[in-house]
């Protein structure tokens, strides 16, 4: 038995199919938002690490995109990759799921984990959903059988609902080990990153449907002056259509997301920004595997 006073350290992933819940998870955990959230499927393209420093512990977080079904398409199959490797090197899983709901995309991922021998806890997601809180117990037990679990809880990312006790569970089957980050580091990513995230957040949300892959943000400058951010970002989308789309009448689409975008990027540096966004196209980027890597989606 090991010593619980004792300080752990180690790696925690967070798996499972696309919109259970993952990233508004990771952000809870972290007390902060590191991870873009929306609605849409497939808001998720990097791993993140956040990491969370308590007394005894600290655990590295790290965000996976959904494991898709369809490996036939190159972002597809980019995030395929992205999702496993980040699983190779954790030492345990969480794997969420949606309250009353397992499907076969659910069944593809568990067959993944399962095969890792790690230590996986399951977290059932999303139970303020729950109307008849009846239905709960036994849908509980029945996805408890399907594999040795470490343990099963039922949680609230949105409301906030059982995440110390799952906090708890998670330090609990961590190694024992020093801590591998400074306690005031909350990510490895860059302001740069979140930058990009945040305006792709915004666009997510408003083009998900009209512009499914076809678009994602650069950022050619980022400068620092005083208190305030001076930040460049260049959207690329495939089409000429998508850029109008995105453009909007007299340029007015393109502001309210520069507007929120910005809002956000001021909340999250807290710090003054200075936003300029511009539109490009570049055909078929999300199709071409050299594309992807030039826009920072290589290996
Ligand atoms: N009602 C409810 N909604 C939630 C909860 N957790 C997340 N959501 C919502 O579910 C949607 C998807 O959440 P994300 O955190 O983006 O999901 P994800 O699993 O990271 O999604 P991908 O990036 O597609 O893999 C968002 O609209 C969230 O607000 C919850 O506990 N309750």
């Amino acid at each position: 038995m090991s010593d619980p006073q004792k300080s752990r350290c180690g790696f925690c992933a967070i798996v499972g199919r696309p919109n259970v819940g993952k990233s508004t998870l990771l952000n809870r955990m972290i007390g902060q938002k590191l991870a873009i959230t929306s609605h849409k499927p497939q808001t998720t393209r990097h791993s993140i690490l956040g990491v969370k420093t308590t007394d005894t512990a600290q655990i590295i977080y790290v965000d996976t995109p959904g494991i898709h079904k369809r490996g036939d398409h190159a972002m597809n199959r980019y995030l395929n990759r992205t999702a496993r490797s980040a699983l190779a090197d954790v030492d345990l899983v969480l794997f969420v799921v949606e309250a009353l709901r397992w499907t076969e995309e659910d069944q593809s991922v568990l067959d993944a984990i399962s095969r890792l021998k790690m230590p996986v806890l399951l977290l059932v997601n999303k139970i303020d959903m729950v109307k008849n809180k009846d239905e709960l117990l036994p849908y509980l037990q029945e996805i408890s059988g399907k594999f040795d679990f470490t343990t099963v809880i039922p949680l609230s990312a949105r409301k906030g609902d059982n995440l110390e006790p799952l906090e708890r569970q998670v330090i609990a089957a961590l190694p024992e080990g020093e801590q591998i980050f400074p306690e005031d580091q909350l990510t490895d990513r860059s302001e740069r990153f979140f930058a990009a995230e945040l305006i792709r957040e915004q666009l997510t949300r408003r083009y998900a449907k009209e512009i499914p892959y076809a678009l994602t943000v650069e950022i050619e400058k980022f400068e620092e002056e005083g208190n305030l951010y001076r930040i460049h970002g260049l959207i690329w989308v495939e089409r000429e259509g998508q850029k109008n789309i995105i453009i909007g009448a007299k340029g007015e689409a393109l502001k309210e997301v520069g507007t929120q975008a910005r809002k956000e990027m001021e909340k999250f540096f807290d710090k003054k920004v200075f936003l300029q966004l511009w539109v490009k196209v570049k055909k078929s980027w999300s199709s071409d595997e050299g594309a992807l890597s030039r826009l920072g989606y290589g290996d």
